[in-house]
């Protein structure tokens, strides 16, 4: 077993060992929180957003069916899932106009451009592109947290709801690994997040290689990487296997 990362004794009979690269990382699951990433009809469902700005979503389905699992150990475990949801208000008064980089960047504000009969369509709130895939519904006590930049960092009261329950580790899962997964992830990090990404309940956007190159960055500068396999079992195992006998010395 290879030495973890840790920001409490490693002992801690409440902590649980994730494996992880490049290194595993000890969590405890009163103090992390499973973050699942934009998982609307936009970036998840063919006729949304991504698919018809012309990415493929091919990978969307398989992650979906990962991220019921995280989510299901994370609820057993008592873990906090909190849900983010991407886009504007209706007139994109959020997204900014001409003054703002997003307004520029956005593939969904350029493709409405492009296309003026998709107006009003795209990750617009009220609307189906907006709306949390249908196969992942929010359970009560899962937090939402609406999102108007890739950052859930940003122009959102995310932080503070963090710190208010005390939460030190971010786990990833959504769409997309490089955009707004990596982007929220290295914005955590600066505030002392720990972040970990669970990769196969991931996709990205853009070339197969985009979701290799941002699995590297996240592992070799900001972050771990681990799979739900791994995930689950940390948090079904009966103990910490790094806690010392009861009753020992
Ligand atoms: C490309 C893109 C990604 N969003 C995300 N949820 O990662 C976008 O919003 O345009």
């Amino acid at each position: 077993m290879s030495t973890p990362v840790s920001y409490f004794p490693v002992d801690d009979p409440a902590a649980r060992y994730l494996p992880a690269t490049p290194e595993p990382l000890m969590i405890r699951p009163a103090e992390t929180a499973l973050i699942v990433v934009d998982m609307q009809n936009a970036y998840a469902s063919p006729g949304g957003y991504l698919d018809i700005a012309g990415f493929d979503i091919s990978g969307a389905a398989p992650a979906i069916e990962k991220i019921q699992d995280a989510t299901a150990a994370a609820r057993a475990a008592g873990m906090p899932v909190i849900f983010f949801q991407n886009g504007w208000d209706r007139d994109y008064v959020e997204a900014g106009g001409p003054g703002s980089p997003n307004w520029h960047k956005s593939n969904a504000l350029k493709t409405m451009r492009k296309r003026p009969e998709l107006q009003g369509k795209l990750l617009a709130k009220g609307g189906w592109d907006y709306e949390l895939v249908q196969a992942l519904p929010p359970q009560p006590g899962d937090i939402i947290v609406e999102k108007p930049r890739y950052s859930a960092f940003f122009n959102t009261n995310l932080d503070s709801l963090l710190r208010a329950r005390g939460i030190r580790s971010l786990v990833f899962t959504g769409i997309a690994t490089n955009v707004c997964v990596e982007s929220t992830l290295r914005d955590g990090f600066f505030l002392e997040y720990f972040g970990v990404v669970l990769h196969d309940a991931t996709h990205h956007a853009g070339p197969d290689f985009i979701q290799k190159a941002s699995l590297y960055n996240i592992e070799k500068f900001f972050g771990w990487v681990s799979s739900v396999a791994e995930f689950r079992t940390a948090l079904t195992a009966n103990a910490n296997p790094l806690a010392r006998p009861q009753g020992g010395s």
